[in-house]
């Protein structure tokens, strides 16, 4: 049986830095959700038809990373169609062997609710900022609003809306080097089967 680990938090919380090294730890596959909504976004036209063909070139653009590529993702992912076209993708991802670790929104709540390890990363609005602005040479005001606007729809959003799974632990990455809040994602997996 595969063993999937669903990481979910707000933007710039450190999913994405805790799930790669979770998977390569544990020899599981990767993935990125936000990447496909991200790509969705920039892909432009209908996000409906964009989401229901969405290809590998989509997935390696060069300008999905940006604060721009953020906000547009966070406004297709408010579309049940387009949510819906991107699903049964990442549950196969997840059924991947040995196992498979993703990270976004809704992956301990919607995609994945039978995951071994469900995790909400989450850190102050003014450290995830920091980091963010470093990360993309930005300023970090503008960073700051931004991540607050993303947040607030990404919660709000009638459809598998941003929050933590009742089961999920909570790891605040606030205070925490990267290899702290790593070591910690890695032995809670392993007290969960991992
Ligand atoms: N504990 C930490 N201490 C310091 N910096 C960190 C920590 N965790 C992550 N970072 C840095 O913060 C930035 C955001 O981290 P990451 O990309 O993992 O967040 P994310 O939650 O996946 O973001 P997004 O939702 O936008 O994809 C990166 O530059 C990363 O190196
Ligand atoms: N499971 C997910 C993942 C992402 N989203 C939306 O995409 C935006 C970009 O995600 P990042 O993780 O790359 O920051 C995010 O703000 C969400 O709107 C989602 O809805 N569900």
């Amino acid at each position: 049986m595969p063993f999937t680990i669903a990481i979910d938090g707000p933007a710039a919380s450190g999913k994405g830095t805790i799930a790669r090294a979770l998977a390569s730890h544990f020899g599981f596959r990767h993935l990125d959700t936000g990447l496909l909504y991200r790509a969705v976004g920039a892909k432009g036209g209908d996000p409906v038809a964009a989401a229901q063909n969405l290809g590998p070139d989509d997935l390696t653009r060069d300008d999905l990373r940006t604060a721009e590529a953020g906000q547009a993702a966070s406004r297709v992912a408010a579309i049940p169609e387009v949510r819906a076209a991107l699903t049964e993708f990442q549950r196969r991802f997840a059924r991947s062997e040995p196992g498979a670790v993703l990270d976004g929104r809704d992956i301990g709540t919607v995609i994945c609710p039978q995951a071994e390890v469900k995790l909400y990363v989450t850190a102050s609005d003014e450290v995830r900022a920091k980091r963010r602005a470093i990360e993309l040479d930005a300023d970090v005001d503008r960073i700051l609003t931004e991540l607050r606007e993303r947040d607030a729809r990404d919660a709000a959003r009638d459809v598998a809306p941003m929050r933590p799974a009742a089961d999920a632990v909570l790891l605040d990455t606030s205070t925490l080097s990267i290899e702290q809040a790593i070591a910690l994602a890695i032995e809670h997996a392993k007290r969960a089967g991992a």
